[in-house]
């Protein structure tokens, strides 16, 4: 074991009631918004091909024009009540919303740069109404604040002259400056999600963030951050040089999905989804695959029978509106989740093998199992392996409860479910009530091979 002056300050999940909470969210929105909304992909008729956040990276934009972008900032359709009415609609329990993305515009009058909404033809703060609306609303907010800023005279990707360290110490108080300003001016943001800290510049400045880190819970205790801010002094990002996981979650997962619980090494962790193959903010063209409701859900079960958060991307238009394919999204996920979501809300990881038909979840505090099935086997039958000495005392469908389902013990501690209707057509939940298993335990021997 190395000594880090650096690394990680904690092994194991954090035990207190706000990561007790983060870690029952099950279902979350992204929110991506700013002025890469307002050319959504496109250029003087050519589209571009990368993420349409990324657009000012394009060659085929001089920056300085992307930069005045700011000047067209004039959302006349945004309404932060609605996005947050989107949002409980579709069963989110939290949102993080882009503060700041990587063009440095900032969605708050921040006093340390002019470029803000204030400098805007909209001039009023975005920030402020959003986390209202959303905490009106009971969801929390988390904010996605990203390090590296391209708008930002000492930002650099590297450190390697003197006059690039003394620009970068600039950037350094800059960057402390806005994340307590906007832990000052929303104290009801539980924590912060960080973006844009692989380049080496800020890789170096271990000291620096650590610092910065615990200066922040400090100011705001229990705030929940990530393991994408900060490196240890080897430079090792997410886990350090032991291994340990930096941050209270891990933040790896972004457009994928662990597969196996061995992936995710017992610590807390979200899964952040785009509904196209790769774009956050507002793209027109939404070209290639769009996620299906149904494949969304999927992956928000599969990423909560992992002991995961799943967090699906909103990228609202330039003048603030939520396109519509997403409004439809949100309302198709709500619908389900209002006559599932016990499956889903303060559920973990349940230690059972994974079997073909779906996805198994535990209530957090209770042994009360969720089998969430996508896939129907020919047979009807869904087969359950359960831990040595407890068996199921009763299984029912979880929009059915007074229909207990048909439950046939196999060996000593596999089982079919028998479904009585094999046409769902869309993704259902059976609940598993085990009981201790009373006696021997094994009802047959294991065969002699
Ligand atoms: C959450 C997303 N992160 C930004 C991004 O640039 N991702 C590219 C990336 C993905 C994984 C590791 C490093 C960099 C995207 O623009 C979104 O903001």
């Amino acid at each position: 074991k190395l000594q880090l002056k650096h690394g990680s300050h904690r092994v194991g999940k954090r035990t207190d009631a706000v990561m007790a909470k983060w870690r029952g969210y099950g279902l979350g929105q992204f929110i991506h918004w700013g002025l890469y909304a307002i050319p959504g992909g496109e250029w003087n008729g050519k589209q571009y091909n990368g993420a349409a956040e990324w657009i000012r990276s394009w060659n085929g934009i001089p920056k300085s024009t992307y930069d005045s972008l700011i000047y067209k900032f004039n959302p006349v359709n945004f309404n932060a009540e609605e996005w947050a009415a989107t949002a409980k609609q579709m069963g989110a329990k939290y949102v993080t919303i882009t503060t700041k993305h990587h063009d440095g515009f900032c969605l708050w009058p921040s006093k340390y740069t002019n470029y803000t909404v204030a400098n805007s033809p909209w001039k009023k703060d975005i920030m402020k109404p959003l986390i209202d609306a959303y905490d009106k609303q009971g969801i929390d907010v988390i904010l996605y604040f990203s390090v590296m800023d391209w708008n930002h005279p000492g930002w650099r990707y590297d450190i390697k002259t003197k006059e690039d360290s003394i620009a970068f110490e600039g950037f350094k108080q800059f960057t402390r400056n806005q994340l307590l300003e906007l832990l000052t001016l929303y104290p009801t943001a539980k924590g912060l999600w960080f973006d844009g800290t692989w380049d080496k510049s800020w890789v170096k400045q271990a000291a620096f963030a650590d610092e910065l880190e615990t200066e922040m819970r400090k100011l705001r205790p229990g705030l929940i951050i990530g393991s994408r801010f900060r490196a240890d002094e080897n430079g090792k990002r997410h886990f350090d040089s032991n291994g340990v996981l930096m941050g209270d979650y891990e933040q790896g997962w972004e457009r994928k999905i662990p597969n196996k619980i061995e992936d995710v090494h017992g610590n807390d962790w979200d899964c952040v989804m785009t509904v196209p193959e790769n774009q956050w903010g507002y793209n027109k063209a939404w070209k290639g695959h769009i996620k299906t409701t149904n494949e969304l859900l999927e992956m928000t079960a599969k990423c909560v029978s992992l002991g995961g958060n799943f967090v699906l991307n909103f990228g609202p238009q330039g003048d603030g509106a939520i396109r519509k394919e997403e409004k439809q999204l949100a309302a198709q996920i709500g619908d389900w989740m209002k006559t599932n979501n016990e499956a889903i809300y303060n559920c973990e990881y349940a230690g059972l093998e994974k079997q073909d038909w779906g996805y198994f979840t535990k209530k957090t505090g209770s042994d009360k199992l969720y089998m969430i099935v996508f896939n129907v086997p020919v047979s009807g039958a869904l087969k359950v392996k359960l831990p040595a000495n407890t068996s199921i005392g009763k299984s029912y469908l979880l929009a059915q409860p007074a229909q207990l389902l048909n439950t046939e013990e196999i060996s000593g501690t596999e089982y079919f479910i028998h479904l009585k209707n094999t046409a769902a057509g869309k993704p259902f939940v059976v609940v598993l009530e085990p009981n201790a298993k009373k006696g021997s335990g094994n009802t047959y021997d294991k065969a002699k091979t």
